[in-house]
């Protein structure tokens, strides 16, 4: 990245953070800017106090002044060290408590980003790898903030510093000033290099920490140890551990050998500065109070170089980081551009896909190809096809997760477009194979279905009823308040089949319009799944029901069915109809039967 972009990125950033900022912390930002601003004045009152301090000893010395004066000096100085260290404290629990609430509003940005996003965001690497380094970004934009303020409260100093020491020679300042250029480029360069490459490295990161979380998750470690793949992913894990740790040392040593080189030219200008002051004593007789304290104001104004340098290096780093976090606060959302309508309270013709056509991004092959069907109010549909034929996709679509063109899905015939997506998730409603675990009281995982009946026990019970899985919860020592996954202690896990019934109830208890199930009864064996879908079928008596399955037996309960072959409708019907054509249907049909008369 040009430098020219780097900073246009955090000129950028400071104009997004800094009115954000200012709206959460008002108040606290304020106090902050005080107190910074006490802070750059107390080592300007500190050189003052110490010059005289030091003049009052040898005054005392020579017989001329009071002990008490130097007393006084001294009582000065220690009220000043105690005003350091309060600023200094207040500084820092300030900061915390600006930390805790600009990280928070940014945090709290992502997550609620994330639910405004199109489904499609998350099947692409690029919306990960964004997503991966909004982690902390909040975080770092203030961070930036605070790294200005230091700058400023150094820069209020050091302006303090350079008229002392111009007082006596403009010679001193210049001096200063030549050597704080070449270590501010110096730092400035070395943030935006270790920003590329925390970029560049973010891809493989993610992959590390990846492989770092097969070997924490309970389903991963079961694979692992059975397969006895822990080597082989521990070498790939350690390969790009150590491949990234070297590229970070290489720069640190590049960084580290230029730095060196800075750190002697600043070991040699303070030399000729001292030099030049003594030069200054000896021709001006200045007092030895005079000579102390701008040999401090000479040390100290290198060592506030350093920290001004390293804080515009952090600035780089950290903001360059930070306008990730609104890159994707700024990823479009879904279809706000244009007034929506609420999805039908009752759904008189029911769906229409036209023509459908829909490929993942970044992939030229469709996975659905100009797919047409209707489906009408009531109606159950079966949707069947080899693995990979385009089926979830298919779904996806109809439930307005996937963006599809206009023209091309409509409900009583209104573009799906068009619609307000809450009330179209109110009304499509599915149950997924790869449905959510949540570990969290069976409560919350029945009532996820419907917030609204999270205390209404009948409402529930009739749910999971429906569900098959109230005798199971009967069972249970705390009911609805039991915990449910391995996760949390007192946790209870409970059988796969068990799992998928209470997702299924999640879908009773949203009462939606069109109830698609993907797969959902695929971990119950084939008897229970046979009922269950009859059950589910008859309980969902009025509503269009759209069920995806593997085992072809279950498909006899469908109105119709809709074949599906690489993307294409290749054949649809009724059971009876689909078999006497004797195509794609029947013989996925009879190869499942003569696999169960075969078993028998
Ligand atoms: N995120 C993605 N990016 C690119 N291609 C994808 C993505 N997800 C799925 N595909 C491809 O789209 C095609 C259809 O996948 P889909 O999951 O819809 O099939 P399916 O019929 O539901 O399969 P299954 O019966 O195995 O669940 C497959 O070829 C798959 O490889």
């Amino acid at each position: 990245m040009k430098d020219a972009n780097k900073m246009h990125g955090i000129l950028f950033l400071i104009s997004r953070l800094m009115p954000v900022t200012i709206k959460i912390i008002p108040g606290l930002l304020s106090v902050s800017l005080i107190i910074l601003l006490i802070q750059a004045l107390i080592p300007l009152v500190q050189v003052q106090v110490t010059l005289h301090l030091v003049n009052s000893i040898q005054q005392l010395v020579e017989g001329s002044t009071q002990f008490s004066t130097s007393l006084i000096w001294l009582s000065i100085q220690g009220g000043v060290g105690l005003l350091t260290a309060s600023t200094l404290m207040w500084d820092q629990l300030l900061k915390k408590k600006m930390l805790f609430q600009v990280s928070f509003f940014f945090e709290k940005k992502v997550l609620e980003k994330s639910q405004k996003l199109s489904l499609i965001h998350y099947e692409i690497p690029q919306s990960y790898d964004l997503l991966a380094q909004t982690n902390g970004a909040g975080e770092r934009g203030f961070q930036v903030l605070s790294s200005i303020g230091i700058i400023f409260m150094y820069c209020i100093t050091m302006v303090g510093y350079l008229a002392t020491l111009a007082k006596y020679s403009w010679l001193l300042p210049l001096l200063i000033i030549l050597l704080i250029i070449p270590v501010v480029i110096f730092n400035i360069k070395l943030g935006g290099k270790r920003y590329e490459q925390m970029i560049f490295q973010s891809p493989d990161s993610r992959k590390a920490t990846y492989i770092t979380q097969l070997f924490k998750g309970r389903d991963s470690i079961k694979e692992i140890k059975m397969y006895g793949t822990g080597e082989y992913l521990l070498n790939k894990w350690s390969s790009i551990y150590w491949v990234q740790a070297n590229e970070k040392y290489s720069l640190e040593k590049k960084a580290g050998w230029i730095n060196f080189k800075l750190e002697a030219l600043g070991v040699v200008s303070i030399l000729v500065a001292s030099a030049m002051l003594i030069f200054i004593v000896s021709k001006e007789s200045l007092s030895l109070g005079e000579y102390v304290a701008l040999t401090a104001v000479i040390t100290s104004s290198y060592a506030m170089s350093k920290t001004i340098a390293s804080n515009f290096s952090r600035i780089f780093e950290d903001a360059l980081f930070a306008t990730k976090i609104f890159s994707f606060l700024d990823l479009p959302e879904e279809n706000k551009d244009h007034q929506l309508k609420m999805f039908p309270e009752k759904l008189v013709k029911g769906l229409e896909v036209r023509d459908l056509t829909f490929n993942y991004p970044g992939q030229n092959r469709p996975v659905l190809k100009n797919v047409s069907f209707t489906i009408g109010v009531g109606e159950r549909v079966a949707i069947v096809g080899y693995n990979g034929a385009g089926k979830s996709t298919l779904i996806k679509c109809i439930m307005g997760l996937y963006p599809v063109p206009r023209g091309m899905i409509f409900f009583d015939g209104v573009d799906i477009n068009d619609f307000d997506r809450s009330t179209l998730y109110e009304n499509v409603t599915a149950i997924f194979q790869d449905f959510v675990k949540y570990n969290l009281t069976l409560r919350e995982n029945v009532a996820f279905g419907n917030l609204h009946k999270l205390n209404d026990d009948f409402a529930l019970s009739e749910a999971t009823s429906k569900a098959e899985v109230f005798s199971f919860i009967d069972r249970l020592d705390h009911k609805y308040e039991t915990e449910l996954g391995p996760l949390f202690s007192g946790g209870q896990d409970i059988s796969g089949g068990q799992w998928q019934k209470i997702a299924i109830s999640r879908a009773f208890l949203r009462n939606s319009q069109i109830v698609i199930f993907d797969e959902a009864t695929s971990a119950l064996d084939p008897v229970s799944e046979y009922f269950l879908l009859e059950k589910i079928i008859n309980m969902t008596e009025g509503k269009t029901t759209i069920f995806i399955s593997h085992r072809l037996n279950s498909c006899r309960m469908a109105d119709s069915i809709l074949v599906l072959q690489d993307g294409e409708v290749v054949e649809s019907g009724g059971h009876q109809q689909l078999l006497n054509l004797r195509g794609y249907y029947a013989d996925m049909f009879e190869k499942q039967s003569s696999g169960y008369v075969g078993a028998v």
